[in-house]
């Protein structure tokens, strides 16, 4: 039995630009030189370079010739195209299963990268699996040796949410998907996997797209799902030799072809900070793949005693003898091209290093008594007599009916067209396309959801050729008009998933309108189209949610938005952008907001959701458990910048300050007044101007009053909510207002004293180049520890908070008065001493007033105290009831 130890073989591919890309005048952030890789980072060129056993440029330098296949433009382009990266690996996969080799073909990388463009293909464009099948079916003619029978068969499953599903099957998953089971000899496997076996590579052709359109319709609803999944094809090709006394022997190969979820899910597993930490099983394969790579990589460098968790993970259980076990293995990496990129590519092509030393153990299958080549034996025996029959591969009667039997199957188990348009959300007369020959009309019937290039039709209309339109939730189509509207120098390419998407972006169907978001201001900037692009990306996967928000009946709304760091910018110096997702439930008027990877991570436990809801499981989860459920929040409305360089020359400021949101929209105004104090936190004066140098060396006191804050939309749209004011001066604590509960106009009060022991230069330029800011809060009823409370009452919080304030201002008075004490006392004293070196007199009057304020200064003592406890206790029993409420 031969067999040769193997290390995986690694390439790596990149993209030309997407039309996005191009939009945004991305610069490309990678070069190739033979079988070296290097990236640049964009921020500061810092350069990177990686080797493998191929580095395929298939960027540019091509043009599409007549057949509209991508070739080389020149003689001396270094574009690689399809055949090429054909020769260099899928031959090799082919040699090997000639030879009895099991083999492994991975295609990794992130969403849109290019992986199914290596493996299918596009069009002409044929990728590594239909140009593998071709060429295998293409030898197998050529090879019509009698001493043996040769035999293929095709699966082709999807790994999603760790359950396995046939993609040959068109019925709905049943519940848990087909179940994984161990031959201790040959290891994992997939029970009820339907292996067809085919004849020619026409059949294998038939069953990718019928295996592809089940994978797409799998949910109308999941038009995402494909960068969720893992796809894997298994070409199991048999040779069965017969020996002259008749005894057989078969020599078998599994080809197994990969074709992996984006790997940016893999970010998505730890959502930092969501209370559903236990994760979503979608992204448990690729991690594990991840592990297992990185364990056998440390196995191949000499590590002892590192457990390659094969078993954590249903993709990692299949493929255990691709991954260091019995199997050639290729990988390849797909990489964008794109400046925007360079996060991901950057770790795509780390991992793909690491790919690069796992050392495999491939060994030939002869083994007549091998499990895989004995379930094939016994669904081939029909087919086998009577190939035998006909002297070769033909079509037989037997095979025939085999073929036509499975076909049945397959079509009884078929999801019915009614099924699939209520996925779709298409109604039953959705809408009218007449056909006059001279002109095409479309009418949305029944007021149907129907866009055209982007707008919302009501009304018949006449489309024009290269039309887009939009049928329901998700159903895209492009109108290619009569003949006669037909021109040559149309590009009906140019009409992609991402095109639609764009279109309908700019037309406010995904609900938010990006120039008013910012997002466009400069497309120089990289953060502002790394935006654009996870923004562009969000919106079928937002779409999804809310589809199944709907179906479920969950009453919640997301909607894409863009966060501008600026707002809470002291400085105001950055630009900085990211994507948030706002959650809002338009019934109970509740707003959250989540990051993108919590709403990825939330969208992985809804998709799981949606598919127990599918299989008709109860989906009714305890709260703590659903995705859709959070406790309220508070939110933040908006903010604004008070200059701080007044401060400096100890002028003080008293204006009205419009607060604004992330959009720019006004959301409240504030009067804002700050003014340099005395230590005791009175007000200077005018007077007081100075040279900001001649405060060098001093100590310093401010004060920052927040009277009222008027117009606040958001009270004003719901009067249950709450508002309250918070800010924070340098590295000082955060100062916070009271909350105000119901009021459109909402009395403050607020007063803080700033203390700075000694000012420095430093602090003189922090002044001078820093703003205060100060952000706008919205709070929201908690309906369920504030049942019945609400409307007008006050509550243990807010009574906490408006003692507190009580305490606060009583704790200024009796600070206050303690000084007048104590000039009091400071008076006395010095007529004390006057009185004994004069004659002894009698006792001075303002002996009562001392009397008087030593009790008051004890009894103001006592209330401070007692107020102190009795806030404390207050804020106990409020953290007390809140935790109950939220056990
Ligand atoms: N080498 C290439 N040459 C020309 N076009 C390419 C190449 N690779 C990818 N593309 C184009 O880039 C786009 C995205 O590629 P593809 O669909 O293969 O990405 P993917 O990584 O499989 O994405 P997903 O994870 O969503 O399935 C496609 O329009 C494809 O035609």
């Amino acid at each position: 039995m031969p067999s040769s130890s193997d290390s995986v073989k690694v390439a790596v591919r990149v993209r030309p630009f997407n039309q996005r890309e191009k939009n945004a005048g991305s610069k490309c952030v990678l070069s190739m030189n033979g079988s070296t890789t290097v990236i640049t980072n964009p921020e500061n060129n810092d350069k990177k370079t990686f080797s493998f056993d191929h580095s395929y440029w298939s960027h540019d330098s091509s043009r599409e010739d007549e057949n509209g296949v991508f070739v080389p433009d020149s003689s001396n382009s270094n574009y690689a195209d399809q055949r090429r990266v054909f020769s260099d690996l899928g031959q090799g996969v082919l040699d090997n299963a000639w030879q009895g080799y099991n083999a492994a073909l991975f295609a990794y990388g992130q969403t849109g990268a290019g992986k199914s463009y290596s493996m299918i293909g596009y069009g002409p464009n044929k990728g590594i699996v239909p140009i593998t099948c071709e060429e295998l079916f293409k030898a197998i003619e050529d090879n019509q040796d009698k001493t043996k029978q040769l035999q293929v068969s095709f699966s082709m499953l999807e790994i999603y949410n760790e359950q396995v599903r046939d993609l040959l099957v068109k019925t709905k998953p049943q519940a848990g998907g087909l179940k994984i089971r161990q031959n201790p000899q040959t290891g994992f496997y997939v029970e009820g996997l339907k292996q067809v076996p085919v004849r020619d590579y026409n059949e294998i052709e038939k069953l990718m797209e019928q295996g592809t359109v089940n994978r797409t319709t799998a949910s109308t609803n999941m038009n995402a799902t494909s960068s969720r999944s893992h796809m894997v094809i298994t070409i199991r090709f048999a040779q069965v030799f017969k020996n002259a006394d008749g005894q057989s022997n078969t020599r078998s190969s599994d080809i197994n072809l990969v074709d992996l979820a984006g790997s940016e899910r893999a970010d998505s597993t730890g959502a930092t900070g969501d209370r559903l930490k236990e994760g979503s099983a979608i992204n448990q394969s690729l991690s594990t793949l991840g592990n297992v790579i990185s364990a056998l990589a440390d196995l191949a460098m000499g590590k002892k005693k590192v457990l390659v968790p094969y078993r954590d993970s249903v993709l990692t259980k299949l493929l255990q003898s691709a991954l260091g076990g019995n199997s050639r293995t290729i990988m390849i990496a797909a990489l964008s091209p794109a400046d925007i990129n360079y996060d991901e590519t950057l770790s795509t092509l780390r991992y793909a290093d690491r790919a690069k030393k796992i050392q495999n153990k491939a060994v030939v299958n002869e083994s007549p008594t091998d499990r895989l080549i004995r379930e094939l034996k016994e669904e081939n025996a029909k087919l086998l007599e009577a190939l035998k029959k006909q002297g070769g591969v033909g079509r037989s009667d037997d095979l025939r009916h085999l073929l036509e039997e499975n076909e049945k199957k397959m079509q009884s188990m078929t999801m019915t067209w009614e099924q699939r348009l209520e996925e779709a959300r298409i109604s039953d007369n959705h809408a009218r396309i007449e056909n006059t020959g001279s002109e095409v009309t479309l009418e949305p019937l029944n007021n149907a959801k129907i866009y055209v290039n982007g707008h919302r039709i009501h009304k018949k209309i006449r489309l024009e050729n290269l039309s887009r339109l939009k049928f329901g939730s998700s159903c895209l189509f492009l109108h290619v008009g009569l003949p006669s509207e037909r021109k040559q120098s149309d590009n009906i390419d140019r009409y992609d998933y991402d095109y639609f998407m764009m279109e309908l972006a700019d037309h406010r169907e995904v609900s938010v309108d990006l120039h008013s978001q910012g997002v466009y201001e400069s497309n120089d900037n990289l953060n502002h189209m790394r935006v654009f692009q996870e923004y562009m990306d969000l919106i079928p996967q937002i779409s999804e949610a809310n589809a199944i928000s709907e179906e479920l009946k969950k009453g919640i709304k997301f909607e894409p938005e863009i966060k501008s760091q600026a707002s809470h910018d002291a400085k105001v110096t950055t630009s900085n952008k990211e994507v948030i997702i706002r959650v809002s439930n338009p019934n109970t008027k509740k707003v959250w907001i989540w990051s993108k990877i919590k709403f990825l991570h939330r969208k992985d436990l809804m998709d799981e959701m949606y598919v127990k809801w599918l299989d008709s499981e109860n989906v009714h989860l305890p709260r703590d458990k659903d995705p859709f459920w959070d406790p309220v929040e508070d939110i933040f409305l908006g903010s604004c910048h008070v200059l701080l360089q007044s401060l400096s020359y100890c002028v003080d400021t008293d204006e009205h300050f419009t607060l604004h949101n992330y959009h720019g929209k006004e959301e409240a105004v504030m009067q804002v007044q700050i003014y340099p104090s005395t230590p005791s936190g009175d007000y200077i004066g005018d007077e007081s101007i100075v040279e900001p140098k001649e405060l060098v060396g001093k100590r310093f006191d401010f004060v920052l009053k927040l009277p009222q804050c008027m117009g606040v939309r958001w009270t004003m749209e719901d009067n249950s909510r709450g508002i309250y004011c918070k800010s924070q001066f340098r590295d000082q604590a955060v100062v916070k207002t009271k909350t105000v509960w119901g009021k459109s106009y909402a009395e403050l009060g607020f007063k803080h004293q700033f203390t700075v022991k000694k000012i420095d230069m430093e602090f003189i330029r922090y002044l001078q180049s820093h703003n205060l800011v100060l952000e706008l809060w919205g709070t929201q009823v908690n309906d369920e520890v504030h049942k019945g409370h609400r409307n007008g009452a006050t509550n243990g919080e807010e009574e906490a908070d408006s003692l507190k304030d009580e305490c606060e201002s009583l704790k200024k008075e009796n600070f206050k008065l303690k000084q007048t004490v104590h000039k009091q006392k400071e008076a006395v004293s010095l007529q004390k001493t006057k009185k004994v070196s004069q004659t002894k007199e009698t006792p001075p009057k303002n002996g009562n007033l001392k009397a008087a304020l030593e009790k008051q200064e004890k009894s103001l003592d006592e209330v401070s105290h007692s107020l102190s406890s009795c806030v404390g206790a207050l804020k106990e029993s409020v953290a007390n009831t809140l935790k109950k409420a939220k056990s």
